[in-house]
C-alpha cells in the first residue's frame, strides 16, 4: 500500500495553476460555494516508462459547513499542450485521470487479480463523460476482449470501499450480475481534521461490459420518444431481487425489532439534514412528519441486509445478457459507516422508482404522457421485483407505506445532491416532494 507524502511548494503551485478550473468539474462536490483549496498530501506514483511526471494531489476543499478530500491526478509534460495549463517554465500540467502515464503508474502498483493488465493497451483510453461523481476511463481498444474500466475515486474517505468489497463477495458467490473487479489501489493519508493516518481506496478497475447501455440514458431516450420502458423495468425489478438474494447470502442479515421507530427517526433526521443544506425542502416538513408518524405505527419492518444503497438508473447497465449493477459505494454524501450498515432492501427499489421521475423529466416527457410513462415503469418494476423475491412478511398496505417513506427519504437526499451539484435539476426532486409530502 502506498503512503501519501507531505506536499512540496511545487505541488501548491501546481494546484494554484489549475484551482480555478476545479469547481466547474462534474465531480467537484460543492458547486456554487467558494471553496478554500490546499494540497493536503501527495500520493507517490511513478510512470514506469519515465515519460512524464505524475503528481496525485490530495486536495482539501473547505467551504462553509462542509469539507472534502479530493483526489486530483495530474501529469506534467515538457513543452506546450493546448489540453493543459502552462506552468510558465516550459512545461504543461494536464488532467491525469485519462493520461497513459498516470494509468501506467497506477497499474504498476495496484493490487488484485488483474493488477498488471499487460494485455490492455493503456494508450487506448476513453474518458466517460456521463453524469458521474467520480472519473471513469475505459482502457483498451474497442475490439480488445480484455477491456477494463478504471474509476478514479474523487472524494476520498478512509476505510473499506464497498465498490470493491461488495462485487468481490458477489463474484465469489458465483453471482454474474456485476462486472468483476480486476484491480484496486489503496493508500494511507492523514485525516484532514484530526491528522490521524488511515487507509482508503483511490480507485478500482473492473471488467468492461461491451455493448451495454447506461440505464439512465436508455430510459431518457425512451421517455423522450414516448416509447415504453415497462418491459425493461420489469426485468430490472427481477434483477434487483436476484441481487438482494445474492447480497443476503454473501453478508449477514439482522432482524430489527425497533425497525418502525428507527425508520421514522431516520426520516426526520434526513429532513433536518436536508433543511440545514437547502431551504427548498422547508415546505415539506409537515408531510415528512406525517409520514414518519405512519411509519412509527407499522407493526414491523423486514430484516435488514446488505444493500446497494444508491440504486438508480445511472447505476445499471443494460447489456447483451440483461441488467448489470454497478457502483456499490452507496450515497456519496453519506459517511462510509452509514453506507455499509445493513439496511432495508426496499431502499434500493425506492431509489429506482425515483429514477423514473428523473428519466421522464430529463428525457423531455411532459404532461399526461410523462405521467403514464412513469406509472407504467413503476408498476412493472414493482411487479418484477415481487415476482423474483421470496414472499413478503408485510401486508400489502404496509409494504406500500414502507416504499413511499423510503422514496420520500431518497427525494430529500436528492434535493441536497442537486442543490450542491446540479442546481438546475433541483426542480426534479422538488416535484417528487410535492407528490410525496405536499
Ligand atoms: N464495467 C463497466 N462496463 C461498462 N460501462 C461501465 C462499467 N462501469 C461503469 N460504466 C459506465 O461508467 C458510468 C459511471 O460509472 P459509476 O460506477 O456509476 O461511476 P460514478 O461513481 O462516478 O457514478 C456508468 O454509468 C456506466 O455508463
Ligand atoms: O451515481 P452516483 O453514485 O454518483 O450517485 C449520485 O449522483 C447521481 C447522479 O449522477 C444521483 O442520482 C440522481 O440523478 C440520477 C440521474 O443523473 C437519477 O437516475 C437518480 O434517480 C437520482 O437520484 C444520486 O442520487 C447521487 O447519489
Amino acid at each position: 500500500m502506498l503512503t501519501a507524502q507531505a506536499p512540496t511548494p511545487a505541488d501548491q503551485r501546481l494546484l494554484a495553476t489549475i484551482a480555478a478550473d476545479l469547481p466547474g468539474r462534474r465531480w467537484f462536490p460543492v458547486k456554487g460555494a467558494s471553496a478554500d483549496l490546499t494540497v493536503h498530501a501527495v500520493v507517490p506514483l511513478v510512470d514506469p516508462q519515465g515519460a512524464a511526471d505524475v503528481r496525485v494531489l490530495l486536495v482539501a476543499a473547505r467551504t462553509a459547513g462542509t469539507g472534502s478530500l479530493l483526489q486530483v491526478p495530474l501529469v506534467v509534460v515538457a513543452g506546450d499542450d493546448e489540453a493543459g495549463a502552462p506552468l510558465g517554465d516550459g512545461r504543461t500540467v494536464l488532467d491525469g485521470a485519462a493520461h497513459p502515464a498516470f494509468l501506467r503508474a497506477w497499474f504498476a502498483v495496484a493490487d488484485g487479480p488483474g493488477g498488471a493488465p499487460a494485455h490492455v493497451d493503456l494508450t487506448h483510453v476513453q474518458a466517460i463523460t456521463g453524469e458521474q461523481s467520480n472519473s471513469s476511463v475505459v482502457l483498451g481498444a474497442p475490439d480488445d476482449p480484455g477491456r477494463a474500466i478504471l474509476k478514479v475515486v474523487r472524494t476520498l474517505q478512509h476505510g473499506e470501499n464497498p465498490d470493491v468489497e461488495v462485487p468481490r463477495a458477489l463474484v465469489e458467490q458465483g453471482y454474474t450480475g456485476v462486472p468483476a473487479p480486476l484491480a484496486w489501489l489503496r493508500a494511507r493519508w492523514p485525516d484532514v481534521a484530526t491528522g490521524e493516518v488511515g487507509a482508503g481506496y483511490l480507485g478500482v478497475a473492473a471488467a468492461f461490459v461491451a455493448g451495454a447501455r447506461d440505464g439512465f440514458e436508455l430510459a431518457c431516450e425512451l421517455a423522450g420518444s414516448g416509447s415504453p420502458f415497462a418491459a425493461h423495468a420489469h426485468a430490472l425489478g427481477e434483477a434487483t431481487a436476484r441481487m438482494h438474494a445474492a447480497l443476503a447470502s454473501a453478508f449477514p442479515t439482522v432482524a430489527d425489532p425497533d425497525g418502525p421507530d428507527r425508520l421514522a427517526r431516520a426520516l426526520l433526521d434526513r429532513y433536518a439534514w436536508a433543511r440545514a443544506a437547502t431551504p427548498a425542502v422547508e415546505p415539506y416538513h409537515a408531510g415528512v412528519v406525517r409520514t414518519a408518524d405512519e411509519v412509527r405505527a407499522l407493526r414491523s419492518t423486514p430484516p435488514r441486509q446488505r444493500v446497494h444503497g444508491d440504486l438508480h438508473l445511472g447505476q445499471v447497465l443494460h447489456g447483451p445478457h440483461g441488467w448489470l449493477v454497478l457502483d456499490f459505494e452507496g450515497e456519496p454524501l453519506a459517511p462510509l459507516e452509514a453506507r455499509t450498515r445493513p439496511d432495508l432492501a426496499v431502499r434500493d427499489v425506492a431509489g429506482l422508482l425515483r429514477s423514473f421521475d428523473y428519466a421522464a423529466a430529463v428525457g423531455g416527457a411532459t404532461g399526461d404522457a410523462a405521467q403514464r410513462w412513469v406509472t407504467a415503469a413503476r408498476e412493472a418494476l414493482l411487479a418484477g421485483y415481487a415476482q423474483a423475491s421470496p414472499p413478503s412478511s408485510l401486508e400489502p398496505g404496509d409494504a406500500a407505506l414502507l416504499t413511499r417513506a423510503l422514496e420520500l427519504d431518497k427525494t430529500l437526499y436528492e434535493a441536497v445532491y442537486e442543490a450542491r451539484n446540479r442546481p438546475t435539476w433541483l426542480p426534479i426532486p422538488l416535484a417528487g416532494l410535492d407528490r410525496l409530502a405536499g
